[in-house]
């Protein structure tokens, strides 16, 4: 650093650059890790380890910033950070980025892996390899980064560092022997520093960063962004050839606007002004840009006097669960639209459409890459934008195949088309499937196995990584995944089995629309699509639950369950006589007239559920959200 408090990027020859991301299975240790990197490379300053508890909540990690992550004790959102390390008596500029571990951050880990060259694959030393270790070093592995892979947590008595080691070998392809992955107690700081000299050692620098390349056309590849409220529009860019500085004149290649470059600098992990950025440097820039919609995820950037090619095609994420998503209240539709607005910039993983229900009335339609990220994402809007919803229970994108030819993908049970107007053979229905890793001791492997059978799966493969870990896939449907699949893999295996998923494209199904009637009336927020053999018992589930949360009204309650149009279930609550004016002795008109306002306020804050029959709020949602 300079006196000017400037960082002079260009000190550092691009050879002494190294760029990797920490990827790992949840809870695994990286942000302790990345802690760790910030302390002894002087980012911040250091902690005393000891101070810090057991419990997640009490140990605010600095790259974790959202108050959803410190609540969750879980990183959701990739953070970068640069740091000086020296080694040899020559300063090395790192550039690192802390991934989130859950496969429904996916997005966020292959974002991130476009701006590395490298990875560190962090294992827990008392857990061994899990299902996202083996998910995410296979999507590292994909994009060509090197892998090294490093041991955690040997601080605890139970840790197996060699056995552990010897897992990673069996289970995966990776660069180093396996005598050769560093062993470190993120928590304690142990081994961390030797960490820091092998990542320079052993490491390639940027294939970009080289003299040549900080002279040719300036390229740089947007990888993340987000609002400041000063300085409008921060883009996270890694440059892959050239340079940039104030006063550059950009353009970015997807939407073909012209910026002026009026900050740049890097992450340190605060935001620290350089002089420059150039080939191999990850940084951030500030472009004058007003709105967020405009900084476009993987877009590159150029000079406008040098036009060049993309890095890379823009990709949209293909979402994997879709939620109606409405206001409690109705009147708070324009409130929770600006929500929306503002999270789905932040995160540009979900896709979102305005829905109009018959039951919940306007709102959206929006799309997660899984239960997890739709789940963080109602926890944003509760705790950044104050807004309660009702977010229906998560169903898949089916295909189908009409009477009239056209194919029709739908991620909406409401717009299921009438059973007439569906084709009538057997290869109507298309579902999406996932190829699922499970990782477990071998003594579950037969409970893991049923298990997947219960769920129209199909068992593909067993490898054993030791005498006592086994790595199971199987393909299933990404719906039955989505529900209980994943509590069922733990309740089935003492909770030591882990598991994850990947996208195996559509398959031949056989669907149905399961639909809940009241007095009559489809509740359209209430029907669901369904595997023929599984749809009977839906349909009975649903009219016992509704059986249990609808109270006595003034009318009689019919529920009805159907299947394909067919009721298989039904149950009657009985009417109640209610004359709340009976307890009103005499002829007082006033207190008569006051009690009745009030039971008419009342009854407004309930929603008309259908066909004048009501339901508390709470009760609603809790019934509309779980499937
Ligand atoms: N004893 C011990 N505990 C550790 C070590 N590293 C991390 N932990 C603990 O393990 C838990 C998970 O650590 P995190 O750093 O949050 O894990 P993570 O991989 O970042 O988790 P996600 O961001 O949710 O994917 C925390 O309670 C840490 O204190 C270690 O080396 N030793």
């Amino acid at each position: 650093m300079n006196g000017r408090g400037f960082v002079d990027l260009d000190e550092i020859p691009p050879e002494r650059i190294r760029g990797f991301s920490i990827i790992a299975h949840v809870d695994h240790g990286k942000s302790t890790l990345a802690d760790r990197l910030l302390e002894l490379t002087g980012a911040i300053a250091k902690r005393d380890p000891a101070a810090t508890g057991t419990d997640k909540k009490e140990q605010e990690q600095v790259l974790d910033n959202l108050a959803v992550e410190k609540n969750r004790g879980i990183t959701v959102k990739a953070q970068t950070v640069s740091l000086l390390w020296k080694r040899r008596g020559e300063v090395y500029l790192l550039n690192l980025i802390d991934t989130p571990g859950h496969v429904d951050f996916h997005y966020e880990v292959a974002r991130s892996l476009a701006a590395s060259q490298n990875a560190l694959l962090l294992v827990d030393a008392t857990q061994g390899v899990q299902a996202q270790t083996v998910a995410n070093y296979t999507l590292a592995f994909d994009m060509g980064l090197d892998i090294l892979p490093v041991i955690n947590k040997i601080d605890l008595p139970s840790a197996q560092p060699e056995a552990v080691a010897d897992q990673i070998d069996a289970a995966l392809v990776v660069p180093f022997a396996s005598h050769e992955f560093p062993h470190v107690s993120a928590k304690t700081g142990e081994g961390v520093a030797a960490l820091l000299d092998l990542i320079v050692d052993r490491m390639a620098p940027p294939p970009e960063a080289s003299v040549a390349a900080r002279d040719a056309p300036l390229r740089m590849l947007l990888f993340d962004s987000w609002y400041n409220a000063y300085k409008g529009v921060i883009c996270l860019m890694a440059v892959k050839t050239g340079r940039v500085r104030v006063g550059d004149t950009v353009v970015a290649h997807a939407t073909q606007h012209v910026y002026t470059v009026t900050e740049v600098g890097i992450l340190a992990p605060a935001m620290t002004p350089a002089a420059t950025l150039s080939a191999g440097q990850v940084g951030y820039l500030c472009l004058n840009m007003k709105k967020k919609s405009e900084s476009v995820v993987g877009d590159t950037f150029y000079h406008r006097a040098r036009p060049q090619p993309p890095v890379q095609t823009v990709t949209p994420v293909k979402p994997l669960v879709h939620a109606g998503v409405f206001p409690m209240d109705p009147v708070e539709l324009p409130a929770l639209t600006d929500a929306i607005e503002s999270l789905t910039v932040h995160d540009p993983a979900i896709s979102v459409a305005k829905e109009t229900s018959g039951t919940l009335g306007q709102g959206f339609r929006l799309g997660f890459c899984g239960n997890l990220h739709m789940d963080v994402f109602r926890e944003r809007l509760e705790m950044e934008h104050q807004m309660e919803t009702l977010i229906t229970h998560p169903t898949v994108a089916y295909r189908l195949l009409k009477n009239d030819g056209t194919v029709v993908v739908t991620n909406n049970p409401a717009r299921w088309p009438d059973e007439a107007e569906i084709a009538s053979h057997y290869a109507a229905f298309e579902e999406p499937f996932v190829v699922a890793t499970l990782l477990s001791p071998v003594t579950y492997v037969g409970a893991l196995l049923s298990l997947v059978g219960d769920n129209r799966g199909e068992h593909l493969d067993t490898t054993y990584l030791d005498d006592h870990r086994v790595m199971i896939k199987a393909r299933l449907p990404l719906a039955n995944v989505l529900t209980r699949f994943h509590s069922d893999v733990k309740a089935r295996s003492s909770g030591y089995a882990s598991f994850e998923y990947t996208e195996a494209g559509y398959r031949r199904s056989d669907l149905v629309k399961v639909r809940v009637l009241l007095n009559g009336e489809p509740v359209d927020a209430l029907s669901s699509i369904h595997h023929r053999s599984e749809a009977n018992a839906v349909a009975r589930a649903w009219v016992q639950r509704l059986k249990g949360v609808i109270k006595r009204q003034l009318i009689d309650v019919a529920i009805q369950g159907q299947v394909a149009g067919k009721t298989v279930a039904r149950e009657t609550v009985k009417q109640v006589v209610k004359d709340v004016t009976q307890w009103i002795y005499g002829g007082d008109r006033t207190r008569k007239d006051k009690l009745l306002a009030k039971v008419k306020r009342g009854k407004s804050r309930m929603r008309l559920f259908a066909n004048k029959i009501e339901l508390d709020p709470e009760t609603f949602r809790s019934l509309i959200s779980q499937p």
